[in-house]
């Protein structure tokens, strides 16, 4: 079972508009959409949290309250319907959140002593902490969050910190990195494949890579920042850059992730409706996660493959 769970938060991003993702991935028939290709789903509404977190910001993380307080209510949702068995599908909400729902995935991990691999499709890497971050926006330091590095409000969500290596992080599409974030990024070895490398190798070599070393049995979890794709096939995002990825490509990661059979949880994160008021970005995000839930990948992957060798 899918479960479908929104956080209509957008305290951790650099302007307003991604709080209303959920609704519009709903409108956009999220849940239809899963069910037509044979998902079964349950929708379990929006998240709230006490209206009164204060917006400041603390030691360089701007509205720190307010999205420890969204994430502390990810983590319980997308814990409780990994205890139940179901893969949760997080509606953000910007990308902070991904602190809280693969926190409670690493926590749930540990105790069935289950492999986890997070692949993380983003133009950005999202490895800031407060000092090195321009913005202070937190949807840029989810990453490090996880890998252990800030507040420890933060950083031990889990139960435990950190909640991630380096090592089971795959970044994909990555097109804008900070200057101090990128030291970080490097002395961390972030695994990174980044448009440079998608573009010379082609799609399927990157796709083999970062998808290399998955054992059977693994929790996959995906983090799918609809920024990874070119603006101007998805304009409805908050922080849009040039050069990314293009539709057929990224329905052909998609399938290879699904072929896997390993994914276990799922972020969709940052769109931002108000930055598309004809509502396609909400349609393109909702037909890349049929793409990468559906049961039947394999006549999918076959598709995807024709397309690639066709495409050279
Ligand atoms: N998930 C995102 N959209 N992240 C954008 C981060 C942009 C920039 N690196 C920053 O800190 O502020
Ligand atoms: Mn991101």
């Amino acid at each position: 079972m899918i479960s479908l769970i929104g956080a209509p938060c957008d305290a951790g991003a650099n302007m307003a508009g991604a709080a209303l993702g959920p609704c519009a991935l709903r409108r956009a028939g999220v849940q239809q959409g899963l069910q037509k290709i044979g998902c079964k789903v349950i929708d379990r509404g929006d998240l709230k949290i006490p209206t009164s977190e204060p917006h400041v910001e603390v030691q360089g993380y701007r509205n720190f309250h307010e999205v420890l307080a969204w994430n502390r209510a990810v983590y319980a949702a997308v814990a409780d319907a990994l205890n139940v068995g179901d893969i949760p599908v997080l509606l953000g909400g910007d990308h902070s959140l991904a602190m809280g729902s693969i926190s409670a995935v690493a926590a749930n991990c540990q105790r069935q002593n289950k492999e986890l691999r997070v692949l993380w499709l983003d133009a950005h890497a999202d490895f800031n902490t407060a000092n090195t971050s321009i913005t202070g926006n937190m949807h840029g330091m989810p990453l490090t969050a996880l890998c252990g590095q800030g507040p420890s409000e933060l950083t031990e969500l889990a139960g435990f910190a950190p909640a991630l290596r380096a090592s089971q992080i795959r970044l994909l599409g990555v097109r804008s990195v900070d200057p101090e974030e990128r030291r970080a990024v490097r002395r961390a070895a972030l695994p990174m494949l980044t448009m440079r490398h998608i573009q010379g190798r082609g799609i399927i070599q990157a796709m083999n890579i970062a998808l290399s070393d998955i054992e059977p049995g693994t929790h996959l979890h995906v983090s799918f920042d609809v920024d990874c794709l070119d603006p101007l096939v998805l304009p409805g995002v908050s922080t849009p850059e040039d050069g990314g990825l293009q539709l057929d490509s990224l329905r052909y990661c998609m399938a290879r992730i699904a072929q896997t059979g390993c994914v276990g949880s799922v972020d969709l994160v940052e769109l931002n409706p108000a930055a598309d008021p004809t509502g396609s970005s909400a349609q393109r995000a909702v037909e890349l996660l049929t793409v990468l839930l559906n049961p039947h990948w394999e006549r999918h992957v076959q598709r995807s493959f024709d397309w690639a060798e066709h495409a050279g």
